[in-house]
Parts: structure tokens; C-alpha cells; sequence
């Protein structure tokens, strides 16, 4: 059985086409991306499938339970984390998360266990009493995680979860979602590109309410042509004068002493290091990334 499976959703406000006669599906146990520039629609997708938003037309179902006709059966499924958590200010993390556990019907011994456990978790056994409005963001963002595990649900859909944390913090969620990696169905929506690529099993593309594409950060890299760049750092740029070999298309010249030597095939490499010879510092060839998928499909969004 799969996960989530949407079929021809469409969702409109007013005029606007959010969805558009989208289809997915999300397997058990991966982590799923969904990438695309602003507005495209991914908020949208994941309240869809939370049962927050009704589609105007098509199906949903979580683990088979269509969510417009058991939404109850569907909520205690998924975990939500929003993109802006919205947290009672003036109760302590162990109110908080106690609330949510009851709400959930979390038994009650289970739920002592279960908020000591997530607390440990995310780090915040320590503020366990302290008010949430005396907590930092990144604390915040920690708890608003755990609030969202209470129940222990199968499927836990993270919009946006490091938005605005500093980079150490960053990383602390990055990993802990990557632990949930074959024990939870994940659903990470998200900016970061890099945060795709080293989390997700696949990933989808998703433009004006629609999916340009879907697949393992791999398949998408591998269907854009790239170009062959070999970037050195030299020690002297001097040794750039001499550097007449067929098969180099472009060199451009970068901050401190980093070049970019765009190549025809990789089987000139060799002759460029004999030549750059002891002038080079560091050597690596500029490998496709996610973000090179993304401007290719999506495009830049220019200011005009
Ligand atoms: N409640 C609403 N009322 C009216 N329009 C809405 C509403 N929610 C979303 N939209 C519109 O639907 C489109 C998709 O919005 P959505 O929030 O799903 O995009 P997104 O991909 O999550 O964007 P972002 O990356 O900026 O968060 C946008 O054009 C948005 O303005």
C-alpha cells in the first residue's frame, strides 16, 4: 500500500490554479522532497494531504483512508511540522507537548515515556518547565518537531524545518529527520537544495501547481547537461599564459587564485595538471547539483 496518493488534485483560490490535476505517490518509508520557487503549490500539497485544505476535485488517500471521508483516521497518521509553528505561548514544553499527547489520545502512560523520550530527542530536556515564550527560535523550532512526533505517527511532513536556524541548529534537524529515514514516511518540503539532495530518497519538482519532475536527486542530475568544469586553485596565475590544449572551451578567472577551466571531455585533464604542474593548490572537477536541476527546469527569477 502506498503512503500518500494523490490523483488529478486541483485546488483553486479564486483565480488561481494552486494545483492542477496533480498526481503523487509516496511509498513507505522515504523521504520525499518537494521542491519549487515560491507559490508553486507545496504548502498547498502537504495541507491537502493533512486534510487542513479540501481538494476541489480528485482523490487522496493516506495509507488507503481517503482523507475528505476520514479525516480523523488521517490526522492520527500524520505528524505536521508548519512552516510557522504556532505554539502556546504561555505554557511550559512539557504543557505543550502533554496537551498535544491527550489531544491525540496518547495513552496516559505511554505519553510520560514518549515526551521524556522526544525531549531527549531534540535536545530540551533541559527546558522541559521553561515557558515557550522565553524560548529562542531554533528552541522553538525543536519543540514544535517533538509536538509534532507526539503521537507517534507514521508519516511526518516537515514544511520548511530550517528556515531561519542558525546553521548548527540546521544541522541538528537535518540529522534527526535523517534518522527517521525507513522508520517514518517523510515529507520534507523545502528551499535549501543542498537539505534535498542529502536527505531525500527522491525528489519532486513542483511549478505552478504541477510536477515538472520526480525521481532520486541522481535521476534528476543525470538528465541535465552540464558542462565539464575543472576548478583549481593556483599558486601562481601566471602559468595560465601557456595553457594551450585542445579540448578547453573557457577559462574564467575567480577570486583568489581559484580558476574555472570549462572542458570539451574529461580526457584532458591529465595534460591540464602536467602542465599547471606544482602551481596547483587544490584540484577537483564541479559536479551537478540539485540547484543546477532546479534553475534549469524552474529558471531564475528576475527582478525587472
Ligand atoms: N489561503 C489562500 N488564499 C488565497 N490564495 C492562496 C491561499 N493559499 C495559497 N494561495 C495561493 O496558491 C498558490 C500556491 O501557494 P502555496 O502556499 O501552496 O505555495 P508554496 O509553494 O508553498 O510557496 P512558498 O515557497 O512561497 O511557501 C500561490 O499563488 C498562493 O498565493
Amino acid at each position: 500500500m502506498k503512503a500518500v496518493e494523490l490523483k488529478g488534485v486541483s485546488k483553486k483560490f479564486g483565480e488561481i490554479n494552486a494545483l492542477n490535476n496533480f498526481t503523487l505517490e509516496i511509498e513507505e518509508g522515504e523521504i520525499m522532497g518537494i521542491i519549487g520557487p515560491n507559490g508553486a503549490g507545496k504548502t498547498t500539497t502537504i495541507r491537502i494531504i493533512s486534510g487542513i485544505l479540501r481538494p476541489d476535485d480528485g482523490e487522496v488517500r493516506v495509507y488507503g483512508y481517503d482523507v475528505t471521508k476520514n479525516p480523523l483516521e488521517v490526522k492520527k497518521l500524520i505528524g505536521y511540522l508548519p512552516e510557522e509553528p504556532n505554539l502556546y505561548e504561555r505554557f511550559t514544553v512539557y504543557e505543550l507537548l502533554k496537551y498535544f499527547g491527550e489531544l491525540y489520545d496518547v495513552d496516559k502512560k505511554k505519553l510520560e515515556m514518549r515526551i521524556k523520550k522526544l525531549l531527549k530527542l531534540v535536545n530540551m530536556e533541559d527546558r522541559a518547565n521553561h515557558r515557550i515564550n522565553t524560548l529562542s527560535k531554533g528552541m522553538r523550532q525543536r519543540v514544535a518537531v517533538a509536538r509534532a512526533l507526539i503521537h507517534d505517527p507514521k508519516i511526518v511532513i516537515f514544511d520548511e524545518p530550517t528556515m531561519g536556524l542558525d546553521p548548527g541548529t540546521a544541522l541538528t534537524i537535518r540529522k534527526f529527520i535523517a534518522k527517521l529515514r525507513g522508520k517514518k514516511t517523510v515529507i520534507l518540503c523545502t528551499h535549501y537544495m543542498e537539505e534535498a539532495e542529502m536527505l531525500c530518497d527522491r525528489v519532486a519538482i513542483l511549478n505552478k501547481g504541477k510536477i515538472l519532475d520526480i525521481g532520486t536527486p541522481e535521476e534528476l542530475k543525470s538528465k541535465i547537461h552540464s558542462p565539464i568544469v575543472l576548478q583549481v586553485k593556483l599558486n601562481d596565475l601566471n602559468v595560465l599564459r601557456n595553457l594551450e590544449i585542445q579540448g578547453i572551451k573557457k577559462i574564467e578567472v575567480k577570486k583568489h587564485h581559484n580558476v574555472e577551466i570549462f572542458l570539451e571531455k574529461r580526457s584532458v585533464i591529465p595534460k591540464i595538471v602536467e602542465k599547471l604542474g606544482k602551481n596547483i593548490l587544490s584540484i577537483n572537477t564541479k559536479e551537478t547539483s540539485l540547484q543546477d536541476v532546479f534553475i534549469k527546469m524552474v529558471g531564475e527569477d528576475e527582478f525587472h
